[in-house]
Formats: C-alpha cells, sequence, structure tokens
C-alpha cells in the first residue's frame, strides 16, 4: 500500500547489527507538512531510524514508506526530493561557500537561490571564505545550507543545531518556520528539547531501540507529569504546591496573603517530562530479568 497521506510511514522497524537489536519494531507516521521530532538518549536509535528513511541503511524487518515510496529502492527522482543533513558534517573542502552551494543547487530540478540560502544560515560574511577555513558552528551551516537548497519537500534534520551559538541557533528556527510555512516536511531530532518544543508539531520518544511515547509535542508524557506547580514565597521560606487548577490556588492565595511575594506558576518543560518518560523506561528496563 503507498501513502499518499502520510508524507513518512514506519510500522513495526527493526535493524540488527550482528547479534544487537538497534531498533525494536517501531511504528509512526509523518503528515504533509508537519514538523515531527525523534527525541530519545545517545544510543536509541534515532540516526538508524533516520538513515533507514533516507536510504543510506537497509532495515533488518518491518515496513517504511518515504514520499510513497520504499526507501531501500528510491530512485534519482525520490532522492532528489529529500533534503538531507547528517550527524556529523562531511564538508572540509577547498571550495568556497558560495561554490559548493552552487554545485550542489545545480544538482536540483529547482533549487532555492544560492544568495538566500546562504543569507538564510547568516554566511553572508562568509560566502566566499573556504569551507576549511570556516569554525566548526559555521560548517554545520553550511551542512543545514545544503539540506535546503534543493527546496525539499521533505527534510531530516539529525542534530541540525550542534555546535551553533545561540543567535544563529535562534536564526536557524526561524529559517525552519519559514520551510514549514512553505509546506516542507520535516524529520528532527535533537538532544535540545527547548528546540524540539519551539519547532515540532509532534514526538516521538525513542529509547533501547522502542517507541515509548508519541504525541503533540506539547501533551507527551502522563497527565500526572504536566500538572503545574505555584511557587511563592511565605514566611521567608519558597513554598510550592501542584495543582491542576493553578489559578484557583493563586486567587486562594491572594485572598490569604494579599499579593504573595515571588508568585510564580511553572509548568513543566518538555526537558522535564522527557526525562521523566526516559527515566520511568530505564527504570522498568532494570527490573525486567535478563
Ligand atoms: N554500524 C553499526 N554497527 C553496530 N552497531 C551500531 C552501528 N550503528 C549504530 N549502532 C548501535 O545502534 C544503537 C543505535 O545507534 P544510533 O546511532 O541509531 O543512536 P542515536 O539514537 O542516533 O544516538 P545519538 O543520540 O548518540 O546520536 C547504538 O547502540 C549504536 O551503538
Amino acid at each position: 500500500m503507498t501513502s499518499r497521506d502520510t508524507a513518512v510511514s514506519v510500522t513495526g522497524l527493526t535493524k540488527r547489527y550482528g547479534d544487537f537489536e538497534a531498533l525494536k519494531g517501531v511504528t509512526f507516521d509523518i503528515e504533509h507538512g508537519e514538523t515531527f521530532a525523534l527525541l530519545g538518549p545517545n544510543g536509541a536509535g534515532k540516526s538508524t531510524t533516520i538513515e533507514i528513511l533516507e536510504g543510506y541503511r537497509d532495515r533488518s524487518g518491518g515496513e517504511a514508506r518515504v514520499l510513497g515510496v520504499d526507501p531501500q529502492h528510491g530512485g534519482l527522482e525520490w532522492k532528489a526530493k529529500l533534503g538531507i543533513v547528517l550527524q556529523s558534517s562531511g564538508e572540509s573542502g577547498n571550495v568556497t561557500v558560495r561554490e559548493q552551494l552552487t554545485q550542489f543547487a545545480n544538482l536540483y530540478p529547482n533549487p532555492r537561490a544560492v544568495d538566500e540560502v546562504i543569507a538564510a544560515v547568516g554566511l553572508e560574511q562568509k560566502a566566499n571564505t573556504r569551507i576549511k577555513n570556516l569554525s566548526g558552528g559555521q560548517r554545520r551551516r553550511v551542512d543545514v545550507a545544503l539540506g535546503v537548497i534543493g527546496r525539499p519537500e521533505l527534510l531530516f534534520l539529525d542534530e541540525p543545531t550542534t555546535g551553533f551559538d545561540p543567535e544563529a541557533r535562534r536564526a536557524f528556527w526561524e529559517l525552519i518556520r519559514g520551510l514549514k510555512r512553505d509546506g516542507t516536511t520535516i524529520l528532527l531530532t535533537t538532544h535540545y528539547l527547548d528546540e524540539a518544543a519551539q519547532l515540532s508539531d509532534r514526538a516521538a520518544v525513542v529509547a533501547g531501540g522502542e517507541l515509548i511515547d508519541i504525541g503533540p509535542v506539547h501533551s507527551l508524557g502522563p497527565e500526572e507529569a504536566r500538572i503545574p506547580i505555584v511557587r511563592w514565597t511565605e514566611n521567608g521560606g519558597v513554598r510550592e504546591q501542584r495543582t491542576p487548577d493553578p489559578g484557583r490556588t493563586v486567587a486562594e492565595l491572594v485572598a490569604r496573603l494579599g499579593e504573595p511575594e515571588a508568585l510564580e506558576i511553572v509548568r513543566p518543560s518538555l526537558e522535564d517530562i522527557y526525562l521523566d518518560l526516559v527515566g520511568s523506561y530505564e527504570k522498568d528496563q532494570e527490573q525486567v530479568p535478563a
């Protein structure tokens, strides 16, 4: 069955490296135009999943469809619809940024304008610098530029902002939002949970080769983990209360204390929820007899 409605469809995906089971039956879909984050600790199986979907690695079992095609049999026309930013940079060349991007642009039927992409990744000042003379973060920006130059329908970003300074990361977020507005489907892996929360519509959390949660990025995790905390200072000490009705708690505090000192309502971040999910998974794994 081809998936006309989904950009990516993965069912029961498995991958073995020798005796080691890196993916143990992962299932998820990504809708057209969606930004989807694949989250998980080191070694969880994120890059393996992405590389199978890009057609770089063969799977051991299960089904995968990417833009309607089995990635193990994707031809040149299919590959031209993909943008790929691999985890480690391969770009250390003797050519300049502009030369490299121009070469890549010529490989695609409908590329973006080279100078527009150079500006979008903030490399205007370095357009005529040889790639080997760029800093690590600047080379990473070249990787991102190469990933988007072909105007991909589906963009794979494997830890795209590692090594970016905070300003470059914010600029990258804007670039991704722009691509999303243009209808690009994006599959992102990142260890920066704030980045995932800012950019993604939905996320999946993988650990030990298993998918442990999937859903809209602001409703991942068990409901209890998302209960907000009201915090204030009273009689010189910090007090806090977890409550699903923070407004009511604040109203009661105001009635009792007047304006509460250092009042704040803290909602657990995606990082808090992620750590909770992965921590529970790891604890359960320790309890399973070998
Ligand atoms: N070529 C390989 N041969 C053997 N084992 C491999 C190979 N590639 C990956 N693995 C193992 O498969 C597991 C998943 O690796 P993968 O690179 O997919 O993880 P990841 O989630 O991307 O991790 P990270 O966050 O560190 O990038 C790891 O335990 C890794 O050691």
